[in-house]
Order: C-alpha cells, then structure tokens, then sequence
C-alpha cells in the first residue's frame, strides 16, 4: 500500500507555512507527505486588482487539475480563497481547527484609526474597503496586492500607513508584532472560511487517506461552521471577489452564524443572525443567505455585478 500522501499547495510562503501544517498534522499518523508545489494564475498576475481579473478559480484552477489527473493526494487553501463550488469529482475532506478569525491592523508605528483623517490603509478585498468606508469614513483605502511579505514591503517603503490583514495570515507568517489593532469580529464580520486552512481531494482518493484526513486533520467543530459559512457564500453564488461576509461559531450546542453583504461604497450593510442544530449548518447558510437576498441583498449584488463590468 501507498503510504505516501502527495500535499499541492501554492507556492507562496504562507500557502507552504499550511501544507507544512497539514504535513504536521498527518505525520503521527504513520504516513509520509510529499509537498508539491504549484504556481497557479493568480501568482503570476500581479498587478490588476483579484475582482477585475475574475475570480473564479485563479488560485486553484491548476491545483485542482492536478487533483483531478492524480499527480497529487490532497491540495491545501486557505478555506478563504475557495470558491463555494468545486467541480463534481472533488470534495472538501478536511478543514483545521480555527484560530482568531479577526481582522488585524498592521504597522510600523502606532495608528489611531479612529482618528484617521490622513490615515491610508492598504487592502485590496472588497469586503475590507467598504466596510473601512462604512465604519471609518476618513481613513483612504488604498490597493496593496501581493503575498504577505510583499505587502509587508511595501508598508515599510510608505505606500501606505497601515495594512488591514487577516490574523492569521500575519500570526503564520511570525508578523505579530506589527498588530496595532485586532478589530472586533462582532461588527468587522469576517470572510466566510477566514483563519481556516481546507484539505480538498477527489472523492476517489484511496479510502485510507481518506480516513487519515478525517481522523488526524479534520476538526468537526471547525468544519461545520465553515461549511454552515460556505453555504450561505454558495447561495449567493459568490466568490472572494464579492463583498459578503460570514462567521459561524457554536453557542453552546448551536452554531450561531451572522452573514451578509455590504455595498461596495459602504453606505448599506445587510447582517442577519440565525442559530441551528449542527445537523442543520448547511440549510442555516442558505436560510441566512435568503433573507440577505431577500431584505435588500439582491440590490447589493445586482449593483456589484454592473460596476466590476464596467471596471
Ligand atoms: N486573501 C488572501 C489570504 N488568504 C488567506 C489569508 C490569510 C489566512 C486566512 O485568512 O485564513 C490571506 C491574507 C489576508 O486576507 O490577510
């Protein structure tokens, strides 16, 4: 029998940081790991802005070839960057204990974002700019793209006075003395999946990985809220390009999720909250993502759709 489980990932420090987590993760199993790097479209492409060039798929499209063709096991993402529809032979097998799924500030030097009138703030996710907009209106928002470091450099040669990152990603990557602020999750909604990495594989991989996976990755709790987040994401047939926002976690023995949209000028905020049994974390997303749509949702995303047209 193969003992060898084949881990593709990006190739991005963060991305490998994942895969040598995963790798962690399965190794008291008694099974090896082999981590392949790929590089896909959205590393090559780095200088228009994610929304413009489409989002579907341009950091997992050729991953997920390799996935399909079998030369690798498994493919590691940060649950944040998957579209919610994979195509039909794969599955999401695992997702890993979460940790703080807040947004965080970054910089080199103190910030007072409430007083941000000269403040620029460097994020490119839509979701980040309107709600900067939405809740402080004086700071600018200006586009920083690339991996983490990248961003890091920038920050440090002045483009911008501060970065609005994902703990995560900043914790990963050792940055943690550069947070300023951790901004509340109870009004700055995370993305739906944020601070989560996700194991997909081919519904065929061999029944003993599988079972690897779910046994020594997987962490139920973790993964019926993210699967309760990706729901009510699907039902809005969004991607990360959009800006919605979602984060389902237990209260008690419910999972409690509070999703939504907000409009790209930050002037409308659609939230809903509604809890169920874990039995019920995927029809919970799509009854959150119902009444977004229905109580002015539908407006937002019909207004995205026209603007990134005509960006
Ligand atoms: N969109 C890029 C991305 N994808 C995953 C992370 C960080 C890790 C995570 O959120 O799980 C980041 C960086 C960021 O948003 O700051």
């Amino acid at each position: 029998m193969n003992k060898t489980i084949r881990i593709g990932t990006r190739g991005s420090k963060l991305a490998l940081w994942q895969a040598e987590h995963i790798a962690s993760l399965i190794r008291p199993s008694g099974y090896g790991t082999e981590i392949v790097p790929i590089e896909t479209r959205g590393d090559k492409i780095l200088d228009v802005s994610i929304a413009k060039i489409g989002s579907k798929g341009v950091f997992t499209e050729e991953i997920e070839a390799k996935l399909l063709d079998g030369s690798i096991d498994i493919a590691v993402h940060s649950a944040k960057d998957l579209s919610s529809e994979l195509p039909d032979e794969l599955e999401l097998i695992a997702f890993t204990e979460r940790e703080a799924v807040n947004d965080v500030l970054i910089s080199n030097r103190p910030i007072d974002i409430t007083n941000g009138s000269t403040l620029r703030i460097g994020t490119s996710a839509t979701r980040r700019v309107a709600f900067l907009k939405h809740f402080y209106p004086n700071v600018q928002a200006v586009s920083i793209r690339g991996n983490l470091q990248t961003r890091f450099a920038k920050l440090e040669a002045g483009e911008c006075d501060a970065l609005l990152l994902a703990y995560a990603g900043v914790h990963r990557m050792g940055f943690d003395n550069y947070i300023v602020e951790k901004i509340p999750t109870s009004y700055f909604v995370p993305a739906v999946g944020q601070g989560c990495i996700a194991v997909e594989c081919h519904k065929k991989l061999a029944f003993d990985k599988k079972e690897i996976l779910e046994r020594w990755v997987n962490h139920p709790a973790t993964a019926v809220c993210v699967r309760a987040e990706r729901a009510f994401l699907k039902t809005l047939h969004g991607g990360c390009s959009i800006p919605a926002f979602g984060y389902a976690h237990f209260e008690g023995d419910l999972i409690s999720l509070k999703a939504g949209l907000i409009s790209l000028d930050g002037q409308r905020v659609i939230k809903v909250k509604r809890s169920a049994a874990t039995e019920e974390a995927k029809e919970l997303g799509e009854l959150v993502a119902n009444e977004v749509l229905t109580i002015g949702g539908e407006q937002i995303l019909k207004e995205i759709r026209q603007q990134l047209n005509n960006a």
